[in-house]
């Protein structure tokens, strides 16, 4: 296949995504394969205003806002999938820091299977191996705490949160058959795992 094979790790805060991507990075690079790392964040030119409104939505729960915000992620994913991912090389592999359903997995009024809808209703690009990142919520809230930049996240302050997060996650990896990568082990074996699924994707093309 020419086109670039295209992977996203998705998953709750402080899971190891981050951490996971540069070491299947490096096992990938090792092996002559072309790697392009990308991150749904630093990709996204509307990002400063869809966080703004996510603050906002924050402050302010509700449905209405919480649409607008579900719209506004998947317009930029649209965005990325037109102007970012289709100008990637072939024969290459694409490793994205999250994808959708990610902000799904933060929402608590519109259903999961809507904002899949949203993202599909525009043409959003999906990943080739959809991998979601997850370790038990005392763990991720743990380690992204103990890192220099903290938890780092603009909305999200309570271990509940994170926990049902966690849960929102792990049913949607359960329901859609993405592959699941528990990452409360050692970065070893998650990174080997997630290595072995492209490898397998890589020899059924
Ligand atoms: N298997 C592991 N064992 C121990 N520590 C780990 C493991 N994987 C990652 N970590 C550590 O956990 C912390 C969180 O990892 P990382 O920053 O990669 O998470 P993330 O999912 O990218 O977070 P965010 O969603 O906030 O961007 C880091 O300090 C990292 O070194
Ligand atoms: C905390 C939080 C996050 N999101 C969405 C926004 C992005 O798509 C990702 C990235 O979040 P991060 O803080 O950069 O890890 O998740 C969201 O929609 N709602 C939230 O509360």
């Amino acid at each position: 296949m020419s086109r670039p094979l295209f992977v996203s790790l998705d998953g709750p805060k402080g899971v190891g995504k981050t951490t996971l991507l540069e070491a299947i990075t490096k096992v990938l690079r090792a092996d002559n394969i072309k790697v392009i790392r990308l991150c749904e964040k630093k990709s996204d030119p509307f990002r400063r205003e869809t966080m703004a409104l996510v603050n906002r939505l924050a402050r302010n729960p509700c449905m209405d806002l919480e649409w607008e915000v579900c719209a506004r992620f998947a317009d930029s994913r649209a965005w990325i999938s037109q102007h970012v991912l289709t100008k990637q090389p072939p024969y290459s592999i694409i490793l994205m820091d999250r994808w959708y359903p990610s902000d799904a997995a933060f929402r608590r009024m519109v259903p999961f299977a809507e904002i899949l809808q949203l993202n599909i209703d525009r043409n959003v690009q999906a990943p080739d191996l959809h991998v979601g990142v997850v370790t038990a919520p005392e763990i991720s809230w743990a380690r992204a705490a103990a890192r220099t930049r903290g938890l780092s996240s603009t909305v999200m302050h309570k271990l509940e949160d994170h926990v049902a997060c966690t849960q929102s996650f792990e049913r949607a990896v359960a329901k859609h058959g993405w592959v699941l990568c528990r990452n409360e082990g050692m970065i070893e074996h998650a990174t080997l795992q997630v290595v072995n699924e492209i490898y397998k994707l890589l020899n059924d093309l």
